[in-house]
């Protein structure tokens, strides 16, 4: 029997001896490439005192390359049928913890108190489920976790809207709300075929390396986001109307135009075509409105 957790063999066995069968609301697509976890674990450029938080770590393949990496490992699973084959398969690995949680409810900071020295450098890296990535994503960002970055599995698509720069066609709001907080960089594309069962997407390994400062310096980030939301709401529409339409009245369109006009942002240019510093510009000159 081959020692690593993650081959179609291996995988298939203990599967069996637990009677595991997949739960597709819950994202469960595993991997079985020994190749590509190896892949992604590089992606997080992990040093022997690292610390690693995984999200979801299904039977345990990568957690289990991740803990022949780096020093400590947390991973939540809210699958509670995983937690006794977890037990099994990680048992070599003490330094490798599961805590059976919802990572979308769980007080992730007070884990990292708990769990890493202070100042350990920190990642997170995960197979995501991609039923729940964008607020899985974006609710890591947006606690400010003392972490270094995110190494994560996740639809290719999403993927490339992440890393969209201004003026393609996958730029949007997500991409502005992820790179305002990160570095984000698609880093490989994946086949189905790695993957028991496989999914009906293609995947790619995104990463984001956290910023010291967000990547504009904006006076209200809540009325920054709320800009960009408005800004991409019909991506068809030109960014007046967008903004007319879903952020101030139909009455304050002139107002609006003179102060787009100011920040010499055409109106009738589109949401897709404005840069993070633009948009950043916009936020700090309407919120006076
Ligand atoms: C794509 S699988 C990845 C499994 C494993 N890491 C691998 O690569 O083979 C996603 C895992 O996330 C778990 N999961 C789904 N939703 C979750 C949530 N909200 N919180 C924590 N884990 C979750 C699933 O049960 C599953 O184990």
């Amino acid at each position: 029997m081959s020692k690593e957790i993650a081959t179609p063999n291996r995988t298939k066995e203990i599967l069996k001896k637990y009677g595991f069968s997949f739960k597709k609301s819950l994202g469960q697509n595993f991997l079985i490439d020994t190749n590509v976890l190896n892949n992604i674990v590089d992606c997080a450029d992990l040093q022997q005192d690292s610390g690693a938080i995984e999200i979801g770590p299904g039977i345990g393949a990568l957690t289990e390359q991740l803990a022949k990496r780096c020093e400590r490992v947390v991973a939540f699973e809210i699958d509670q049928r995983l937690l006794p084959i977890l037990k099994e398969t990680l048992a070599p690995y003490p330094h490798a913890t599961v805590i059976h949680s919802d990572v979308l409810e769980a007080d992730i900071n007070s884990v990292i108190i708990e769990n890493f020295n202070e100042g350990q450098d920190l990642m997170v890296v995960a197979n995501l489920p991609y039923y729940v990535t964008t607020p899985i994503l974006m609710g890591l960002l947006e606690k400010k976790l003392p972490i270094r970055g995110i190494v994560v599995m996740i639809q290719k698509e999403v993927a490339e809207r992440i890393s969209a720069k201004p003026g393609t066609k996958n730029y949007g709001s997500l991409s502005i709300a992820a790179q305002y907080y990160a570095k984000a960089t698609t880093e490989m594309i994946v086949p189905k075929t790695v993957f028991v069962p496989q999914p009906n997407v293609d995947s790619a390994v995104l990463k984001l390396t956290l910023r010291d400062e967000p990547a504009v310096k904006v006076d209200d980030e809540e009325f920054f986001f709320k800009l960009i939301k408005a800004s991409f709401a019909q991506r068809r529409k030109t960014l007046i109307n967008n903004l007319t339409h879903n952020l101030f009245t139909k009455a304050e369109k002139e107002a609006v135009e003179a102060v787009l006009n100011q920040c010499n942002i055409d109106p009738t240019r589109r949401g897709e075509t404005l840069s993070m510093e633009e948009f950043g510009l916009l936020a700090n000159s309407l919120q006076e409105l």
